[in-house]
């Protein structure tokens, strides 16, 4: 068989269509363009529009008569080209998570450099400003230990789980790990989980490093700022480059480190179009890449746990370890469980919480009451006749916001106006069942009327400048009291702060989803741990039913060793993840017998391409079956191996797309789901 030589005049682009397939196009003739143009933005005409897209190959054999393709546009030279690493790591997640090529590609761009209108940017200038660095506190042993750790194994590829307790002092060894990278004449990547952390952190790192250009990456940039900074990441400009999950995919010619923050953290899963973990991808790059990643946690997810300390024969990642808090005298809070079955909370306070809080006015400490759930109760409802506030476009209820005065849906958005009387019997008795925080800030404004309040949570707290606002108060003392979601969990240093109190954490105990005690623990952990972190000891309360639940013993110990433990165990025996691979097939309908339906059809496809090794379940509907007006259904697969499993459902895929479905029919495939 002779191979048809290449067409020197084609050129293969990658546009942002939900097609598993590359688009062909004639080069210019004058210049042709050539291998060194691949990685280069092009505009192309695609039917009656102009489109962006990216060049991954020049002189390809084509299916298509080289007469019949249309010239590509304008080549876009404003940039260098997206580099082999990056076309590496696109490719990879392209492949893992089954998503179209050129939506992987297009999606890792930042907006103006893949829109037709704006696609030209322009440089911005940036001024070392002239500000002496900060000067580092001297390592604790445990730091010193662990970063001595890192710099002896060099500065190719290892994967690190750095486990540190709350206030360990995790950021310092980040530090000192960006600053032997910039020594080295690389660049670092510092991804964190959410924009909440970005300005604290940023300001940190900008203090330790004011000569270095850092630069961060967030989706609440300005679209110029955004793509200034990518570009300013992508042409070696900026050293340091801090980002959320996005942000793994930022081209970076002299990479040399890269550090996963909060690497439990839920926000790293990207949960709807290309649905990739940055976590995950993270590792990849830095194999790829040959450079070392540092996945840093106070509460490690269970599968970086596995992989650390080869529970299922793994050991892939080099533990390091930090069990002491940094700051000298600062100890991990005591963690007091109190009984609500002997002490009854009133309003959801016990009057031992009540009375640790105003012990902490007294002498002008902070008190959090932590409870995850804003609004100001969770349902209203009509004692006459029953009626309860149902969203009407999703399985889920209205959620009372007293503030304003409106019932809101926290699923789909919904919201209106809280009516005066029932609207099935007209009674004007309405009840606001449970509670959530601004009925607990009511409660506690009630109860201390002297305190200063302060709630932050997602209503509260809905923009970035409310929410540095709030920081703010924080810090400076102009709060005595906060009440707060998992919002005020992560990450935060208040040195005034030294209670905590969880008011309600039960319900995920006895949740149907197999890890909420996994996030139930960290929670607990992460906002336990803002307690006490300066000089003043730190307590934290919990109000609990149950007070021998392993979990709740696990975290007075602040165990969280044996809690991973024994939940990898039950794991192990249950079959679930890390213990196999998961695959999950969603589709959504407005009627719920089409999702079904087309399920049903994707599993007949399923059981021909199926080999011994994978297992599908049954088509059932998901655990809120209908969000915003669709009716919503999945299947799932699992296999013991993630090999056997990507082969199938590359294979399933294929035919999973040749099924009708009828034209309101959403469907996705999401790989190692972390919501099932
Ligand atoms: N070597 C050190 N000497 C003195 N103080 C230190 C040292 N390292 C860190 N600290 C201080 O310890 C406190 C906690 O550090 P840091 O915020 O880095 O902890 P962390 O491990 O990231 O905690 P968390 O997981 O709770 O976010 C900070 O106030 C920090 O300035
Ligand atoms: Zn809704």
């Amino acid at each position: 068989m002779t191979e048809r030589p290449l067409e020197p005049g084609l050129v293969r682009v990658a546009l942002d269509l939900p097609l598993r397939r590359l688009f062909d196009y004639r080069s210019p003739d004058d210049p042709p363009l050539t291998v060194a143009d691949v990685g280069y933005r092009v505009r192309v005409p695609l039917g009656q529009r102009q489109r962006i897209g990216i060049i991954v190959a020049v002189g390809v054999d084509s299916d298509v008569d080289p007469e019949d393709l249309k010239p590509v546009g304008e080549v876009l030279r404003d940039l260098r080209p997206l580099p082999e690493a990056w076309f590496r790591l696109t490719r990879f997640c392209a492949s893992y998570y089954h998503v179209p090529l050129g939506q992987v590609m297009l999606a890792t761009l930042p907006a103006r450099l893949r829109t037709v209108a704006a696609a030209r940017t322009r440089a911005g200038r940036h001024l070392a400003p002239d500000r002496p660095a900060l000067q580092p506190p001297p390592l604790t042993v445990e730091q010193q230990a662990v970063l001595g750790t890192v710099l002896a194994a060099g500065t190719g590829f290892h994967a690190y789980l750095l486990h540190g307790v709350t206030g360990s002092g995790k950021t310092e060894v980040y530090l000192r790990l960006i600053e032997w990278a910039l020594t080295a004449g690389r660049q670092a990547l510092l991804l964190v989980p959410e924009i909440n952390l970005t300005p604290q952190l940023e300001a940190r790192v900008g203090e330790r490093f004011p000569a270095a250009r850092l630069v961060s990456l967030h989706s609440d940039l300005a679209e110029a700022a955004r793509s200034r900074n990518w570009r300013a990441a992508c042409g070696g400009e900026a050293r340091i480059v801090l980002g959320t999950r996005l942000a793994v995919f930022t081209p970076l010619p002299e990479l040399g480190l890269i550090i996963v923050d909060e690497e439990h953290d839920g926000s790293f899963k990207q949960q709807d179009g290309v649905r990739y973990s940055a976590r995950d991808l993270a590792v990849f790059r830095a194999r790829d890449s040959d450079v070392p990643v540092v996945l840093g946690s106070a509460t490690p997810s269970l599968e970086s746990w596995a992989n650390a300390t080869g529970s299922g024969g793994r050991g892939r990642y080099r533990l390091l370890t930090l069990r002491q808090r940094a700051v000298e005298g600062s100890r991990l809070p005591l963690v007091r469980i109190i009984d609500t079955r002997l002490e009854k909370p009133q309003d959801g306070l016990t009057g031992a919480l009540l009375q640790a809080i105003e012990q902490r006015l007294q002498c002008g400490e902070q008190s959090l009451v932590f409870l995850n759930r804003r609004g100001y109760a969770p349902v209203m409802s009509c004692p006459a006749c029953g009626w309860i506030s149902g969203c009407q476009r999703c399985a889920a209820h209205l959620v009372l916001h007293l503030v304003d005065r409106r019932l809101r849906c926290h699923h789909c958005g919904f919201q209106t106006r809280l009516p005066r009387q029932c609207p099935t019997c007209g009674n004007q008795d309405l009840r606001a069942l449970g509670r959530g925080t601004q009925r607990l800030e009511m409660v506690l404004a009630e109860r201390f009327p002297q305190a200063r309040l302060l709630r932050v949570d997602r209503d509260s707290a809905s923009s970035r400048k409310q929410w540095t606002e709030l920081l703010r108060r924080i810090h400076d003392g102009e709060a005595d009291i906060l009440v707060g979601t998992q919002m005020l969990a992560k990450g935060h240093d208040f040195p005034k702060l030294t209670l905590v109190g969880a008011i309600a954490p039960d319900a995920a105990l006895f949740a149907a989803d197999w890890r909420a005690p996994e996030r139930l623990f960290a929670q607990l952990m992460q906002v336990a741990g803002r307690a006490g972190r300066a000089d003043r000891p730190g307590e934290v309360l919990l109000q609990t039913q149950f007070p021998e639940h392993p979990l709740y013993q696990a975290l007075c110990r602040h165990d969280y060793e044996s809690f991973a433990t024994a939940q990898l165990n039950e794991r192990r025996q249950a079959g679930f993840p890390p213990y196999t691979h998961q695959a999950v097939l969603r589709a959504e309908a407005p009627h719920m017998a089409e999702a079904m339906a087309f399920l049903a059809a994707a599993w007949d496809c399923a059981a021909v391409a199926a080999t011994a090794a994978i297992s599908f379940y049954d088509p059932v509907p998901m655990r809120l079956a209908r969000r915003a007006s669709m009716e919503r259904a999945q299947l799932l697969v699992e296999s013991p191996s993630r090999r056997a499993l990507q082969a199938f459902l590359a294979d399933w895929l294929m035919q999973i797309e040749t099924l009708r479905a009828p034209s309101r029919l959403r469907w996705h495939l999401e790989v190692d789901p972390l919501d099932l």
